[in-house]
């Protein structure tokens, strides 16, 4: 992993810019202590030379050496530079990540200040925030920065707002992980490539707005000087010494260029470094009250859930669901995309998000009432309790954490497990859902596993904690046959060994029957049918007749083309 790093730093790009960035911070650092004295001592019978021996880039009208100025002007350039990227780096990340978790009308105005304030030229709003603070250094830093704040805001909203959607921030939600730890253990790690490279890129346009201000008379002040400073003086004097202009200005170019260069440098590192600091907090949990066994673990009853459609009005997706599961059976979910499916699952798991509608005569995990927000107790159970297997194996798992930090992530923010207990169980569980040299593995990050062994390591997950249900939201659909009956075999072990139940979704109806105890059929947002699996071939509705029809079988003349499922047909034979 670090060997790309490696291998980036080793190129011929990477080795100029770790020389040239060095020569750049020798000469902010030395530069004044070398060069001081000749910048600054006057010489009246010297004044405004043009390039010599003794003067490489000439004198200005006192005679002092330009190249001497150039140099130890570096300092005062680069920090200010940096100074205003850290005041709008800081502030447009803080005001980018916040907004993604503030609440829907607080962030929509947020959102909307911010692109105002993007819709004004970059320059345009320095000059109006330096005419606020002064013309003086510490003023035009303070302007550069400001005006920096909304461009760095909205490339963190948009970063976060995608990373937030992700199954593994919805996976830690489910554990309980707040907004703070959702936002540093999540959030941010995976921001931080593109973050990175924006502000090397920012610190270059910084660099030169600072030049632009001091050249207009409103940055740094005499006798002070940076390079926009020495690029107004030397401008004056550009037919009789042209390098008094030229010096500065080659220097801020070249400045430009060694902080775009680390920037895509340390972007591609950052993608490939462990996760930053980590947030570690622990709840009380409320222990479940006891239960008779034969209770259900989940009880929808009319369960109603809308969105917000183009129009501004809602639109009912899920219609009048009505189900229960009960401890360990294995209930499955089929139906067409788009019919509800997943959906119902997230609204048992309270993962919808806060633009879905729901109302329901029931809608119980346990003795939990998920209809109103959980308690803080209740979250601590549903992290420990509901396991949540997701899709897209690639997108279940937060890419910047090793498999062993998600896992003993549960298990330390619930149950108060020390670090080297959970460790010890993570690799139990790795070993349990059937993932060979648990130690390697766990070490590794989700990239360098296979698909079929990221989705057990997802399993694995919910297994760190006390599942009474897993919802596996169509886990097999990306993988290959031979791993989809590896990863039916894990869950239907984790059920064995932990008694939990198992909601299954699928659009497959020939593996949902042959997985499941029951099978409810979805359409267009209601449960059309619930069947035995054993007498699917019994059902009575004509959608789950033909869902049935199109899987071959033995007996399946294979010279005909299978039947098609036709909308019309079964709405017909639906009302007869
Ligand atoms: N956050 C949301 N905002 C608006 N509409 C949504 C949202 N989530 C789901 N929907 C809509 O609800 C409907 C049901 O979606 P759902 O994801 O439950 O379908 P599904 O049956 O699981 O399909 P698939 O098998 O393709 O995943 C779809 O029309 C979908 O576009």
């Amino acid at each position: 992993m670090r060997s790309g790093f490696r291998q980036r730093l080793l190129s011929p790009q990477g080795v100029v810019t770790v020389l040239a960035a060095g020569v750049l911070l020798l000469a902010v650092v030395l530069a004044p202590l070398v060069w001081g004295h000749d910048a600054t001592a006057t010489a009246v019978a010297d004044r405004v030379r043009g390039p010599g021996g003794d003067h490489p880039f000439g004198t200005d009208d006192l005679g002092r050496d330009v190249l001497a100025r150039v140099l130890v002007a570096t300092r005062l350039s680069v920090l200010l530079a940096l100074g205003s990227t850290t005041i709008a780096v800081l502030g447009g990340t803080v005001l980018g990540v916040v907004a993604t978790v503030l609440p829907r009308p607080v962030r929509r105005l947020v959102t909307a200040l911010i692109d105002i304030l993007l819709s004004f030229p970059w320059l345009l709003l320095t000059l109006f925030f330096s005419v606020i603070w002064g013309a003086s250094a510490s003023g035009a830093m303070l302007a550069v920065g400001f005006a920096g704040v909304p461009t760095v805001a909205r490339l963190t909203y948009t970063l976060s707002s995608s990373v937030s959607g992700r199954d593994y921030v919805r996976a830690a939600r489910i554990v309980g992980v707040g907004h703070a730890g959702v936002i540093v253990r999540h959030v941010i790690p995976n921001i931080l490539p593109p973050l990175l490279v924006n502000t090397a890129a920012h610190a270059s346009a910084a660099l030169l707005s600072f030049a632009g201000l001091s050249f207009l008379g409103l940055g740094v002040q005499a006798p002070g000087y940076d390079w926009g400073r020495l690029l107004r003086e030397g401008i004056a004097r550009i037919y009789v010494n042209p390098m008094a202009a030229l010096g500065p200005g080659i220097a801020i170019i070249l400045t430009g260029l060694i902080l775009n260069s680390l920037g895509s440098l340390t972007g591609e590192t950052a993608s490939r470094t462990s996760p930053g600091p980590k947030a570690r907090r622990a709840r009380a949990i409320r222990r479940a009250p006891e239960r008779p066994e034969s209770a259900a673990v989940v009880e929808v009853e009319d369960l109603r859930v809308s969105f917000p459609g183009p129009d501004g009005g809602l639109v009912e997706r899920v219609r009048g669901v009505r189900f229960s599961i009960l401890p360990g059976e294995t209930v499955g979910i089929v139906g067409a995309s788009g019919s509800g499916k997943s959906v119902t699952a997230m609204a048992i798991a309270g993962l919808l998000g806060a633009e879905a509608r729901i109302s329901a005569g029931a809608l119980r995990f346990q003795d939990i009432d998920m209809t109103s927000p959980p308690t803080p107790a209740e979250s601590g159970r549903l992290g420990l309790e509901v396991a949540v297997v997701f899709q897209d194996p690639l997108t279940s798992l937060n890419p910047s954490l090793t498999i062993e930090r998600q896992l003993t992530e549960v298990s330390e923010v619930h149950d108060r497990v020390p670090r080297k207990e959970s460790r010890r169980r993570a690799r139990e569980v790795l070993e349990s859902v059937g993932i060979a040299e648990p130690d390697r593995r766990a070490r590794q990050y989700p990239h360098e596993l296979s698909g079929g062994m990221r989705q057990r390591a997802m399993l694995g997950m919910g297994l760190m904690g006390r599942p009474r249900l897993i919802i596996a939201d169509e886990p097999t659909t990306a993988l290959d046959v031979t791993v989809q009956r590896q990863v039916l075999r894990v869950l239907h072990e984790a059920r064995r060994r932990t008694g939990s139940a198992i909601l299954f979704i699928s659009h497959d109806i020939a593996l949902v029957s042959g997985f499941c105890d029951r099978v409810l059929v979805m359409k267009d947002g209601e449960i059309v049918e619930e069947v035995a699996a054993a007498r699917l071939e019994e059902a009575g509705h004509p959608y789950t007749r033909a869902l049935v029809a199109c899987v071959p079988h033995m007996a399946t003349d294979r010279s005909r083309p299978l039947p098609v499922i036709d909308e019309g047909e079964i709405a017909e034979e639906a009302r007869t």
